[in-house]
């Protein structure tokens, strides 16, 4: 058998079965290719969002770099047939330091970048990333990392934000208090999942703790907030806070709801909660919607 020189990559890509590439006859050079993408002739309707989702990018929050998973869309026109879409992640690398910045003026500047780059009146971006904080145990006060999702909605229109909406999400207990009000001693509790969706006045100046203030309002409300680190003070005091507070996912979001309503930079919201039965195999749920 003769002896097959294997010895270079390209040897041994050809034994695998590749192929050497054709002479093709269609232009490689940029400038001569076709730009199917910026045809112009009537394409019968205008578009209200096109561009990219499930973008994974890093993202700074605060003080941490994390990942963001980004949706980005324009407007088109109806007599344009396609966007560049490559313009899009040059435009985020144009707002790129060490990560995306995850602020609402920030990201009005990357948008405004897209508008222009684009040629279109209308860019948008979704993105969902996980917000990391410091969180402190309740009596011996030590200083671990918690986190919650956070989410950025928004949208411009020539020179006005259109849409500005906060989300997060953020894991709770909840101690039942049909199950404390039935039982001799004892009473079960849950993971609560709640989620708000909160549509944000784009004419007002958010305070600088918005995030905070809208976290607080989740947690506080709740049997007891989750805590990364807990000595055994610190375990007894959650436990009998929980036992305290008894909570209905009914409960959870009207008081959610209560301190949200009064702040005057939010114009409505969605809130949901979502219990983990520790007594069931199925979830019990709540969600209420109000616009003021
Ligand atoms: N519009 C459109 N583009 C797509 C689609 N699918 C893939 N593409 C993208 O088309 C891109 C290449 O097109 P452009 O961004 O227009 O590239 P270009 O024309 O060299 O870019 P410019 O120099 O900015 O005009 C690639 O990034 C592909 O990802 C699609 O369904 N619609």
């Amino acid at each position: 058998m003769t002896q097959l020189d294997l010895s270079t990559r390209e040897a041994r890509w050809k034994y695998f079965g590749s192929v050497d590439p054709i002479k093709g006859n269609k232009p490689t050079e940029k400038e001569k290719m076709p730009d199917l993408q910026s045809s112009k002739k009537d394409f019968l309707f205008e578009i209200e969002h096109v561009g990219i989702k499930n973008l994974i990018y890093p993202v700074r929050i605060d003080d941490f770099q994390t990942v963001g998973n980004f949706e980005f869309s324009t407007s088109l026109n109806q007599d344009e047939k396609g966007i560049n879409m490559s313009r899009i992640i040059e435009s985020v690398e144009k707002h790129y330091d060490n990560g995306v910045k995850l602020e609402f003026d920030h990201l009005t500047t990357l948008l405004n970048t897209l508008q222009s780059v684009m040629l279109q009146n209308t860019a948008s971006l979704d993105v969902t990333a996980k917000w990391f904080f410091n969180r402190f145990s309740p009596v011996t006060n030590q200083k671990a990392v918690g986190h919650a999702d956070i989410r950025y909605i928004l949208s411009v229109s020539d020179d006005k934000v259109t849409k500005k909406s906060l989300g997060i999400e953020v894991p709770v207990t909840t101690l039942c208090p049909c199950s404390k009000e039935i039982s001799e001693y004892s009473a079960h509790n849950q993971r609560g999942i709640i989620t708000v969706l909160i549509d944000l006045d784009p004419e007002i100046d958010l305070p600088d703790n918005y995030k905070d203030i809208v976290l607080d309002g989740m947690e506080a409300n709740a049997s007891s907030m989750l805590y990364p680190i807990l000595k055994r003070t610190d375990e007894k005091a959650v436990t009998e806070r929980a036992y305290e507070n008894p909570r209905f996912v009914e409960d959870l979001i009207r008081l959610v709801a209560a301190d949200l309503v009064d702040l005057e930079w939010i114009q409505g919201f969605e809130i949901e909660c979502r219990n983990e039965e520790s007594i069931h195999q199925h979830d019990a749920f709540a969600r209420l919607k109000y616009t003021k």
